[in-house]
């Protein structure tokens, strides 16, 4: 299933509500009826080469819904001039009673959609009521899908983007629809900001808690290895910290590990009902991403191509 099919099947309206229920899945620990443990890596880190680079395997296992897959995700973090994407990933679907392969699916699609979906569900259940301004740290494949599903199932009155390099910012905003306000410097893009969104490659803090307004809600992204940071520890520290996957937030999150901070509730849990969505205090979101999300999201792109492919 190419990169082309997965995008014309995958729709937000479809893909959100299907990743709510995943996640309240995975947060349930009654059963054994998700299976997804925290993502095996492996470095693949070139002696000569200085950008840190892994490949990522996440297996998963959902009995209800019939769906055994894993991923495997490549990130490589190539630095300013490279034309290649920083994440490249695969998802195989395999049937659960035989064991064999049933697709092999494009997944940079499914990762760039439901990561923002993710985060999506994140600002409805975290976000003050009538936030109006939003903004984007960082440029590149993520801050696009968060764009597009921010804007879609949102309606902010401004949105603001920041990338350390002015131009990269400016072309974004020619590619997308609707009006964007280039900012200069983190600080301004986020004063004032209800909701902001870090998708950026750093391993340092761009995100500062000093700039962040009372009840903002933080979607933070990137940052996916324990030694590397986006948010700062004032910010972790005053905010009701919220994560996709307890323990892959206690095995892979800087932001989490080196703030010493504790990780409240997973998003299943409040869409379970069992913790609460602080909503009036400042609120991060660390995303990791899961092989539940890839899994029903491969699950939602193979139906319908399977149902297309057979009326032809
Ligand atoms: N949570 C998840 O499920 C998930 C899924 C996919 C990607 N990610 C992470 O999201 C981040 C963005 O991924 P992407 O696919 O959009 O990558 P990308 O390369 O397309 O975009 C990265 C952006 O970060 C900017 N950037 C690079 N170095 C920077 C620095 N030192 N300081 C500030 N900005 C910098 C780049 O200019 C670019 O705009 C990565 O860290 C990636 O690992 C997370
Ligand atoms: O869950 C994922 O697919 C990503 C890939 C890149 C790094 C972080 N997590």
């Amino acid at each position: 299933v190419t990169e082309e099919d997965a995008r014309g099947l995958l729709h937000y309206r479809e893909l959100i509500p299907r990743l709510e229920e995943a996640l309240g899945k995975f947060s349930s620990r009654e059963s054994a009826e998700v299976i997804q443990p925290v993502r095996s890596t492996v470095y693949c880190w070139l002696k000569l080469v200085h950008f840190s680079r892994f490949l990522g395997l996440m297996p998963t296992y959902m009995e209800n819904d019939g769906v055994l897959s894993t991923k495997l995700v490549c990130f490589y973090n190539r630095g300013a001039g490279s034309t290649l994407p920083s994440v490249s990933a695969t998802v195989v679907l395999l049937d659960p009673e035989s064991g064999n392969v049933k697709a092999v699916m494009d997944g940079e699609v499914i990762t760039k959609m439901r990561t923002a979906g993710a985060s999506a569900i994140s600002a409805k259940l975290l976000m003050r009521p009538g936030a109006e301004v939003l903004a984007i740290l960082g440029t590149g494949q993520q801050a696009l899908s968060h764009y597009n599903a921010f804007t879609e199932m949102f309606s902010f009155k401004e949105v603001r983007v920041w990338n350390h390099r002015r131009e990269a910012a400016e072309k974004f905003r020619c590619s997308v629809g609707g009006p964007v306000t280039v900012c200069s410097s983190v600080e301004e893009a986020v004063n004032g900001a209800d909701v902001i969104v870090t998708a950026t490659r750093s391993t340092e803090p761009v995100l500062y808690g000093q700039w962040v307004k009372p009840g903002a809600h933080v979607a933070a992204v990137g940052a996916c290895r324990p030694d590397w940071r986006e948010l700062d520890d004032v910010l972790m520290k005053e905010a009701v910290v919220y994560a996709d996957s307890r323990d892959g937030a206690m095995v892979e999150s800087g932001d989490v590990i080196l703030s010493g901070v504790e990780v409240f509730a997973e998003l299943g849990d409040v869409i379970n009902g069992t913790k609460p969505a602080h909503r009036e205090k400042i609120t991060v979101f660390k995303s990791l991403g899961m092989g539940v999300e890839d899994a029903v999201s491969a699950k939602l792109v193979y139906d319908q191509w399977k149902a297309k492919t057979s009326n032809l």
